[in-house]
């Protein structure tokens, strides 16, 4: 079954001065004027009721807080909470002032109207302080009571209650609820809390001292939400309830509180809601912003509760709605999940100032009567039985469960004997009635022995069951922050998860560009590679071509050496000849011209070829050199031997022969050559040779006449004097290029041989050649020559 939230519209009386910006059309609508870009917009609203400035205190609760009271004591909660801007009339209306007491002062004393005949004595049933009532026995309660006794006596001289508070001046108007059940014992406990910012405070709990303690909202296993280790109060008066009520006034730190007034089975929540535009309006700083920033998140989370709990109803959606975002919406869940019947009254402050934030209240107030509680099945509030005493016994006769174990007990008992009392014998009715008075004896004996078995045992198993409730609620805490911790884990998991996606596809990307960075070098490389082979090749065909270039140059070089050489050799041959042959025919021509002329005269002699080419040269008037003389041979050689300066001894064996020289070690002046009486001219010279050996040169030659009264050397023969020990062993250093020069004069050396054996065989053919002109010539001249002469 659902029900829906049932919202009561309550205006606040408007000083005559003021303008007000509501209308009422009907006792269900009003209609808002709100100012906008476009002009005054008139919106109209409709609520289960509208209570006007005029409603009284009395009406309103009976209207509102009533059937929520009479529900209480059926067995069903409840919650009915204000809500409205600042100053809109939320505390008047659940609290009240002295002369005009609110919901909250009239519901306890309706409750204690009705109830007060079948209220359980007090301390038989006691909080657990987690969400569950123990009832114990008579004499725990006894005791419990004494103590009370005690320490409210201890109090009493220390404790002053608050004069002139609404609850102290609250005059009991009798009403009373009709529902209640005289079968029943009920007992009231109350507790009050404060919601500030977004922390639970128990405004009963002595033992913190001054400094509130904050608290937990646990779920119990019934998945109840309630306040860990709340105190619970056990009232058995209205006045006792305003006292405690007093008591947490004084300790709350602002206006916006939670009253709990809490039966065994059932509880009723009054709520009064702090004003939903603190922060907006008052512009606060410090804790006040702290406070007034926490309330609106409340606030915000009991619309953001309520929109999502109609749009899933609308929509047959299954969106989470987020109760665990505030306290307040963590201690409401259970009603908007359909424990109880959950009324809201929006108060309104009709001033023509608070338009704006009424204009929010009332959509927010409409919404919110859209949403339905799911009537969720009927759930009991878990209570521990402790046996009772006797007494006790007698106070809970009446309860249900009380005799049946009563019966139970029973069963266990002697069995009383079926008696007739025979009213003709009193003394035999006397002794039946005694028998039956020692059997009943020993059966109330017996019974006290079993109830005490029973409370025993009980007691063992209420204590087994207070430690595995303990045990299961830490052990649901620790589920519930582990579970917390799970889905942080799992956040982070999810995040962490994510990031890693990310770093992956980041790391490919990176890795597909490494890949293709690496193929690019690679390509370079074997581009840079094959540039390099091709410039070593080009490098090493140069240098083929260089070598190959020079070997030609070096070989033409020869080859052009070699022929420049033979060339000269050749020419130089050439020349000596043809000058020796001149030479030869000038003194033929010479000694002979003498004789020639003085017998030309006489006889017509007969013109040799030689003598006729002569002729002929001079008579085309060639340039003939000077005639030279010939040395006669029979006159011996005399050398001109040009020495070096300072000779050093030749140590040969073979010695030069010149037997007639004249040696000279430089040549000063024309007469040491043309001296007719040298005919040979020695030119010694004196240098190491390849090994370092003394080699002493002689350059011969023939000193030759020359027609211009000179004399000119030619050069005939080459004569080299050394000397070698076959057995010396030198031991020389040579430098590189001295090694050159050494192979290279040795490679030249052979070939030096040749041309010479060359040179001296052409020049010796040429001399044959010539002496055998010479001795025809010389033949032909002597037989010109007359006889006389001959001899
Ligand atoms: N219906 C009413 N009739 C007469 N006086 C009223 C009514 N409603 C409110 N007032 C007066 O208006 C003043 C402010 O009311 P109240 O303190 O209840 O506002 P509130 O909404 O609880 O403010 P806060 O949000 O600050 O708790 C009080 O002096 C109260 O007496």
């Amino acid at each position: 079954m659902t029900y829906p939230v049932q919202v009561f519209c309550r205006l606040r009386t408007l000083p005559e001065e003021c303008q007000s910006c509501v209308k009422l059309l009907s006792p269900t609508t009003l209609a808002l004027s709100a100012s906008s870009k476009i002009g005054r917009k008139e919106c109209n609203y409709i609520f289960k009721h509208i209570f006007t400035s005029y409603t009284g205190q009395q009406e309103v609760f009976e209207h509102v807080a009533l059937p929520l009271l009479e529900d209480l004591v059926k067995g069903k909660n409840g919650l009915l909470f204000t809500y409205g801007a600042t100053g809109s009339g939320k505390t008047y209306t659940l609290t009240g002032e002295p002369s005009m007491p609110g919901i909250m002062p009239r519901c306890i004393g309706t409750l204690f109207n009705s109830i007060a005949d079948c209220q359980a004595q007090k301390f038989l049933i006691k909080s657990d302080r987690m969400n569950g009532f123990e009832v114990q026995g008579e004499n725990d309660a006894l005791e419990d009571r004494l103590l009370e006794v005690k320490m409210s006596t201890r109090k009493m001289k220390t404790v002053k209650r608050g004069g002139g508070d609404v609850t102290n001046n609250y005059e009991n108007d009798g009403t009373k609820l009709r529902c209640v059940n005289e079968n029943n014992l009920y007992a009231v406990f109350v507790s009050y809390t404060e919601v500030y910012n977004n922390t639970v405070y128990d405004l009963l709990d002595e033992t913190s001292g001054k400094v509130l303690q904050a608290k937990i909202i646990r779920e119990d296993s019934q998945k109840r939400m309630y306040v860990n280790g709340v105190v619970e109060v056990e009232v058995k008066s209205a006045a006792d309830a305003f006292e405690l009520f007093c008591i947490g006034q004084k300790r709350k730190h602002m206006g916006h509180t939670i009253l709990n007034a809490e039966s065994s089975r059932r509880q009723l929540s009054l709520v009064d809601l702090a004003g939903s535009e603190r922060c907006s309006r008052t512009q606060n700083t410090g804790m006040r912003l702290k406070e007034a920033s926490s309330i609106n998140n409340s606030l915000m989370s009991l619309r953001t509760c309520l929109e999502i709990l109609r749009e899933n109803q609308l929509n047959a959606a299954n969106k989470l709605v987020p109760y665990r975002d505030s306290r307040l919406t963590l201690l409401f869940k259970n009603y908007f999940e359909g424990e109880g019947n959950v009324r809201m009254i929006v108060c309104i402050n009709p001033s023509i100032e608070d338009c704006e934030e009424n204009l929010q209240v009332l959509k927010f107030a409409e919404m919110t009567q859209d949403v339905k509680t799911t009537k969720a099945e009927s759930r009991y509030t878990p209570y521990k039985y402790k046996t009772p005493s006797k007494t006790a016994k007698q106070t809970l006769s009446t309860q249900t469960s009380a005799t049946s174990r009563i019966k139970k007990v029973a069963s266990f008992l002697p069995k009383i004997p079926s008696v007739k009392l025979d009213m003709e014998n009193p003394h035999e009715n006397i002794m039946v009635l005694d028998s039956l008075t020692k059997v009943l004896h020993a059966r109330r004996q017996k019974r006290e022995r079993n109830w005490q078995e029973l409370a025993k045992r009980e007691q063992h198993f209420r204590k087994r069951l207070l430690h595995r409730h303990q045990d299961s609620v830490l052990t649901k805490s620790e589920i519930c922050s582990l579970k917390a911790l799970l889905k942080k884990e799992k956040q982070t998991n999810r995040k962490l998860n994510i990031k890693i996606t990310d770093l992956e596809t980041s790391n490919e990307n990176l890795l597909a560009n490494n890949k293709e960075f690496q193929d690019t070098v690679r390509t370079l490389q074997n581009t840079i590679d094959e540039k390099t082979l091709r410039i070593n090749q080009n490098h090493l065909e140069r240098e083929k071509a260089k070598q190959k270039l020079v070997l030609q140059s070096e070989k033409m070089n020869q080859e052009l050496d070699e022929k420049l050489r033979q060339q000269r050799a050749c020419l130089q041959t050439a020349t000596l000849a043809t000058e020796a042959k001149i030479q030869k025919i000038k003194n033929i021509l010479e000694s002979d011209t003498m004789s020639a002329c003085a017998s030309e005269q006489e006889v017509e002699a007969p013109v040799q070829p030689e003598v006729k080419i002569v002729q002929e040269m001079a008579a085309s008037a060639i340039t003939i050199p000077a005639p030279r003389n010939r040395r006669s041979r029979s006159a011996g050689e005399v050398w001109l031997e040009h020495n070096v300066i300072k000779p050093v001894a030749l140590g040969t064996v073979l010695q030069p022969s010149m037997k007639k020289r004249k040696s000279v070690n430089k040549l000063k002046k024309a007469s040491d050559v043309t001296n007719p009486r040298q005919n040979k001219y020695c030119l010694l010279a004196q240098e190491a040779d390849a090994g370092g050996e003394l080699e002493t040169k002689l350059y011969k030659g023939d000193i030759v006449q020359t027609c211009g009264g000179g004399a000119q050397v030619i050069f005939n023969d080459v004569e080299c004097l050394r000397q070698e020990s076959p057995t010396s062993t030198r031991i020389v250093q040579y430098s590189m290029q001295d090694v050159r020069n050494v192979n290279g004069i040795n490679q030249n050396r052979p070939e030096r041989e040749k041309a010479k054996q060359k040179l001296a065989l052409q020049s010796e053919k040429m001399n044959q050649q010539l002496d055998e002109k010479l001795q025809k010539q010389c033949a032909c001249l002597q037989a010109a020559m007359p006889a006389k002469e001959r001899h």
